[in-house]
């Protein structure tokens, strides 16, 4: 079953449509929801938290219909907002246990899974501090934590990694991650930057306006642009124009010709090119591009 559906799914605020008759199915695993600032992630993840009404269409998580499941649906899903709304006077374990009897948990296993999810976010040791004194990455962590505390089945994450640095981000990167890969539960991530969540993601959706622009694996994505990186000793620009008059898609790339991978024959092609012209070969391999590199220009403005 999918986790996330959406049919038609559209938000239309007096002078902006947010969401665009947007149909999608989201599975198990870590997807990553991208798009510039404004394209409709966070409309998206309050219509899935079943906390602002769509103008049309409809969407289901988990199997619940958004519209008519919201209670149920929200005790099974995490959510972590995009913006800072932790209070300053308060530990992260009084703020997560607090949270975590909201969700519905006894007291015991509230305090013992807010033990738990802390030490996961890597905040055991800051627990009894105020979140006051915290920097702005131990802030996310807390707001993982919390969205993690009540054993959800699936968690929207909204831009977790802003604000940080690069060292910060990437470590809540690896954290998004391992919510998938050591709990099993589903990841939705919002992020503005396609590059890191190529990184971590199992699938990329993107939007573009409120409208769906792509929907699919991260592999999908960039096998469909797999080239081969040949290395010759033939002057390149030469075996360029011999692979090209085989029918062959090649660009030169400093020392190296570059070869669209049209299927596994392209391998036998080269091979017999290079037989033929009595070439030395020094290097073939495949390369992968990035997802931002494979985006059309609609998407110029997603920063990668
Ligand atoms: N309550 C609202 N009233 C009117 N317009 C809104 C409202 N909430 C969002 N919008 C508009 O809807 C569009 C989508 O906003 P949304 O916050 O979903 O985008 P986003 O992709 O999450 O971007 P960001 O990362 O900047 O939050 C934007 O043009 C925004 O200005």
């Amino acid at each position: 079953m999918p986790v996330i559906t959406t049919h038609q799914l559209t938000k239309r605020y007096p002078r902006v449509t947010a969401l665009d008759r947007l149909t999608v199915e989201i599975g198990a695993g870590v997807t990553g929801l991208v798009g510039a600032n404004g394209a409709g992630k966070s409309t998206l993840i309050k219509i899935l938290l079943g906390v602002e009404d769509p103008t049309g269409g409809g969407a289901s998580v988990l199997g619940h219909d958004i519209a008519s499941d919201g209670a149920a649906l929200r005790r099974r899903v995490g959510y972590m907002p995009e913006h800072d709304c932790l209070p300053g006077d308060v530990s992260a374990t009084e703020l997560v246990v607090h949270l975590a009897r909201m969700a519905g948990l006894p007291l015991d296993a509230a305090r013992e899974r807010t033990a738990d999810t802390l030490r996961h976010v890597g905040l055991y040791e800051e627990r009894y501090r105020p979140i006051g004194g915290y920097s702005t990455g131990m802030r996310q962590r807390v707001k993982l934590a919390q969205a993690l505390v009540h054993d959800p089945q699936v968690v929207f994450l909204d831009e977790p990694t802003n604000g940080l640095d690069p060292v910060g981000r990437d470590e809540m990167l690896a954290l998004v991650r391992r919510v998938y890969d050591d709990f099993g539960i589903s990841v939705l991530v919002t992020s503005h930057l396609l590059g890191e969540l190529e990184r971590v993601c199992d699938d990329v959706v993107v939007l573009d306006a409120g409208v769906l622009l792509r929907s699919s694996s991260v592999a999908e994505f960039t096998q469909a642009s797999a080239q081969l990186a040949v290395e010759v000793t033939a002057d390149a620009g030469i075996a360029v124009a011999a692979l090209a008059a085989r029918g062959l898609r090649a660009v030169r790339e400093g020392s190296l010709v570059l070869v669209d991978l049209a299927g596994e024959e392209t391998y036998d092609t080269v091979r017999d090119v290079v037989a033929e012209q009595g070439y030395g070969l020094v290097r073939l391999e495949r390369r992968r591009h990035h997802i931002s590199e494979v985006f059309d220009e609609r998407t110029a403005d997603v920063v990668v």
